[in-house]
């Protein structure tokens, strides 16, 4: 076997190799003899003192004991040459990817330091090994990139501390998931030159804990550890691109020491206790790795210095171990154990890998097709050198090696170009999304501002009706209105002013950006595109022509696909803009009909005649599609719809057992969701009026205006106020317990706070289209006795008539052609106002009931109480419930829902009489104008 093996081989990545030190002064003042030396380069001979040679009974036993390693020095051999034995192979192995590891071991004072870090003269292996690597860099720096970075920690006391950057004081040690070892907070620092690098390790050495002891002048009272990490990527640009990381630790032990020899106290005492026990760690770790059974479990867990390491040992690295002997007999022990372990450390065998990280460029799908072309490449260039004679091949060759560095820049001048572009395109990708944000946020605040002035503005006729709607209270209604605009507005409106001018700033500034992206963009696109032709007329080889073809259409792909992508991303956007500006033309129209119809009652209290083109125009109005914002309209008339918490107090006797239907009244503080159970269609109500009062009476409380439209146009009710009957679906309720705006409130009760940045949520308006188009499939007829809930009524309708005792039931039935106009309005005599859009496309028959009384009022159904409501399928005249109401409605009457509604309501607007005030709940309605 070569003396010389400066090199790990086959499966051995550990060399455990030998140092022993000149013998000191000191030692030869004390009468110290040489008892270990080296054969050869790998032998070491240590020489047992205590035996005796004169010992007649022991001659036949040697007194020398050998140890072979992978290398020996001895005490002439100089840091050059151990350098360059031990560690200078390890240049090329860190720097291709891979770990490795140098440590010195052995026992104090046997020249571990003195081998790691050496003295100012004669410098040890950090130095050297710090300088080579960075003459190492230089030196490939043509075709590689490299990052260089170090750190220096010392394990003093079994505690971790930071050489570079001690004021950090403890750290901790952390495993991280695939088993790897860190240090949280030790710092890392890039160094470019061998200067800066032996800079930080000589600051890093002063801060290192040395203490003079008996044993050692300047003895080491921590393990030091220098790491170096070296990251190497190719300069030559591919598709996929290889990272090769490796790490060198580089470490100087503290040396062992037995107590009574080095006579420390006190502190030093207790250095060397956990020096010792480290050590011991550590000796117990090799003796588990070298068992060649494998089956010895290996603690590493004992100590920091042995879970440090670990990856030394018994990973993925290649490990020197240098084990330092003193030759004096005095240390005889020491250096025996030494050995002893040095030589056990022998038989460990570790399997050692390249860590290698491929980074992709986003084309990682095409790298097969790259990969293939390239195969092609070697395969033409094989042919080339094996058909052609020496001389000619010769040329070829050399010909061929040009052509190839020429097509390799190329390449890489093409992948840049493109990636320069490509970094444009998600730049401007990254502002449209900016932008597109930046609108959405603009549209919600114009919407909430918006929403807001509208009903503050539809709020005020309530001020004037209280007092009269003639004309000759405008300066009431003024006042009002002045007052109305004094009241400070709530807070998000205020917000959201404030929010849009900087919106607006900022919508400004990222335009500008964008512009400025897009124009940079397009010039770089241009400068790829013109380097690709000019690119493409220089080469003359078929297959470079054809993966250069390749190369641009990969990079063309990959552009339309971050166009498909940013597309998408645009129309997206603008759906949610539109859905925005639907919500304000919405909030825009409700304007609308308030004015429209406070207007035509002005007109109508006035008893202006309308020229006939108005007129007309009215019809046309009142003939208008109806849809959910109608309960703002109903409101902008000074109708207030059932408040949400008296519905639910009804939902919940209705979903209470029967006895306790008639005899509890929901709270409004029942937690909303469980009052309605899915598809509960909540129906009628029986509203109580005073009998004295002369106009319909249907007392609620205020509804949000947001109230969907089959909520809305469900709500049917005659001029006495009694019934009230309809569809409520619970995704109605629930829509509109989250609606924004309420009656009597600025936000709805339950979502007060939240409701803004609900608003802002992107899929709040998905949500609600959701939400209506599940409300029209999932609506089924139900009986709800909506009660107006106050007791108070229902027992003025027990004394009253016992009409109000009865509940009417609604059943969908097959639509049916709409009434003829005349007949139409006699209906209309009948009840004063059904509402009813989407009974009406499905036709509906309203069946009267009468059951068994409770005590509350509330009428049980039985079949044979049911009444076909045929009036509105036949067309015949529904009885005048205004009529019928003072005596109270009959069984067997029938009483129909008239199926186009928003005719009836335009007829009941022209009529100027219908849809009755509703103020709060149990209280006395306003007085309409008839
Ligand atoms: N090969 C060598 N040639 C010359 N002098 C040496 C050699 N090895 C060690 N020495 C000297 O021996 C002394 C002790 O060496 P060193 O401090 O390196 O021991 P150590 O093992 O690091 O001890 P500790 O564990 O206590 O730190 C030092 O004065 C050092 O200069």
């Amino acid at each position: 076997m070569p003396a010389d093996k400066s090199t790990l081989v086959g499966d051995q990545n550990l060399m455990v190799c030998v140092r022993i030190r000149p013998i000191s002064e000191e030692e030869i003042l004390n009468g110290s003899n040489v008892i270990a030396h080296t054969v050869d380069e790998r032998v070491v001979v240590l020489l047992d003192p205590s035996e005796d040679p004169d010992d007649i009974l022991r001659a036949n036993r040697s007194r020398e004991r050998q140890f072979v390693f992978d290398r020996a020095f001895d005490c002439n051999s100089t840091q050059e040459e151990v350098y360059e034995s031990t560690t200078k192979f390890l240049i090329d192995t860190v720097t291709n990817g891979y770990n490795a590891t140098v440590f010195a071991y052995g026992a104090t004072g046997a020249g571990k330091t003195y081998t790691m870090l050496g003295t100012d003269r004669e410098p040890g292996i950090m130095y050297r090994t710090l300088e080579d690597l960075f003459n190492q860099m230089q030196k490939t720096s043509d075709d590689s990139v490299y990052k260089f970075s170090m750190s220096y920690l010392e394990i003093y006391n079994e505690q971790l501390r930071d050489l570079l950057n001690p004021a950090s004081g403890v750290l901790d040690m952390r495993e991280d998931t695939r088993g790897g070892v860190q240090v949280a907070g030790l710092s890392e620092i890039q160094a470019n030159n061998t200067g800066e690098v032996l800079h930080l390790l000589t600051q890093g050495n002063l801060a290192r804990t040395t203490e003079p002891t008996a044993a050692n002048e300047t003895s080491s009272r921590s393990h030091a550890v220098l790491q170096v990490t070296v990251l190497k990527r190719s300069r030559v640009r591919d598709v996929t691109e290889e990272v090769r990381t490796g790490k060198l630790f580089l470490i100087d032990l503290a040396g062992s020491e037995r107590a009574a020899h080095t006579q420390n106290r006190g502190k030093r005492m207790l250095e060397g206790a956990h020096i010792n026990r480290s050590l011991l760690a550590l000796g117990n770790c090799i003796n588990a790795l070298a068992d060649r059974t494998g089956h010895r479990y290996v603690n590493f867990r004992d100590s920091k210095l042995t879970r440090l390491l670990k990856e030394a040992l018994g990973g993925n690295c290649k490990t020197v171990m240098i084990a330092n002997i003193s030759p004096a007999n005095l240390h005889f022990e020491d250096s025996r154990n030494t050995l002893v372990y040095a030589d056990r450390a022998k038989q460990i065998r570790t399997k050692v890998r390249r860590n290698v990280t491929d980074v992709s460029h986003h084309i990682a799908q095409y790298t097969g097709v790259i990969n293939e072309l390239r195969q092609e490449i070697f395969r033409l260039r094989g042919r080339l050198e094996g058909g052609a004679s020496t001389g000619t091949a010769s040329k070829a060759l050399f010909s061929a090696a040009k052509q190839r560095r020429v097509f390799n820049t190329t390449k890489e001048q093409i992948l840049t170009a493109f990636q320069e572009v490509m970094e444009l395109r998600k730049g401007v990708m990254s502002l449209d999304n900016t932008l597109g944000d930046l609108a959405l946020e603009i549209g919600r605040a114009n919407l909430l501002i918006s929403q807001y002035e509208i009903d503050r503005v539809i709020k005020l006729p309530r001020s004037e009706s209280a007092t009269s709607d003639s004309p000759g209270t405008a300066p009431d209604t003024e006042a009002a209105a002045a007052a109305s605009s004094v009241v400070e507005e709530p807070s998000e409106v205020a917000a959201a002013r404030a929010e849009l001018s900087v919106l607006q700033d900022e919508r400004l500034r990222s335009e500008k950006m964008r512009f400025q992206a897009v124009v940079e963009m397009k010039a770089a696109r241009d400068r790829a595109r013109q380097l690709e032709n000019s690119v493409r007329a220089k080469l003359t080889n078929e297959e470079e022509r054809e993966i250069l073809k390749l190369l641009s259409q990969l990079n063309a792909l990959e552009m339309e696909n971050a166009e498909v992508q940013a597309e998408a991303f645009l129309k997206s956007m603008e759906i949610r803009k539109r859905d925005l500006l639907l919500s304000r033309f919405r909030s825009h129209r409700q304007l609308c009909h308030a004015i429209i119809s406070r207007q035509k009652r002005l007109l109508a209290s006035m008893g202006a005649r309308l020229p006939k083109s108005l007129a007309r125009m009215h019809e046309v109005y009142d003939s208008g599609p109806v849809d959910e914002d109608d309960a703002v309209f109903q409101r902008s008339m000074g109708v207030s719809l059932p408040d949400l918490d008296q519905l639910e107090s009804h939902a919940r006797v209705l979903h209470q057992p029967q006895q306790q239907q008639h005899s509890t009244i929901a709270t409004p503080q029942q937690p909303f969701d469980r009052l309605f159970h899915p598809r509960t269609a909540a129906v009628a109500a029986a509203a109580s009026s005073s009998p004295s009062s002369q106009q319909p009476a249907l007392a609620t409380t205020g509804k949000p205006h947001h109230l969907p439209q089959l909520t809305a146009s469900s709500l049917a009710w005659h001029n006495s106020g009694q019934m009230l009957a309809g569809y409520l679906s619970e995704d109605d309720l629930l829509s509109d317990r989250r609606s924004i705006w309420t009656d009597n409130t600025w936000l709805s009760k339950n979502n007060n706070n939240n409701n803004r940045s609900r608003l802002k949520h992107p899929g709040y308006q998905q949500q609600q289209q959701q939400r209506r188009r599940k409300k029209h499939r999932s609506l089924e007829p139900a009986r709800v006795d909506l009660g107006l809930g106050l007791q108070q009524q229902q027992q003025q309708q027990q004394t009253q008539s016992s009409t109000r005792n009865k509940s009417l039931m609604i059943k969908e039935e097959p639509a049916v052609p709409a009434a003829p106009a005349s007949q139409r309005k006699k209906r209309l005599v009948g009840v004063n106002s059904t509402k009813t859009k989407p009974a009406a496309a499905k036709g509906v028959r309203v069946q009267q009931h009468r059951g068994p009384r409770n005590t509350n009022g509330v009428s049980a159904t039985g079949p044979d109480e049911s009444i076909s409501a045929t009036t509105a399928s036949t067309g015949q005249s529904a009885p005048n419930l205004d009529q019928k109401s003072s005596k109270g409605i009959q069984p067997n009457e029938s009483m129909a829902l008239t199926k186009d509604s928003s005719q009836v309501r335009g007829r009941q607007r022209s009529e100027g009489r219908l849809l009755p005030e509703i103020g709060v709940a149990g209280q006395a309605v306003t007085q309409r104008p008839s």
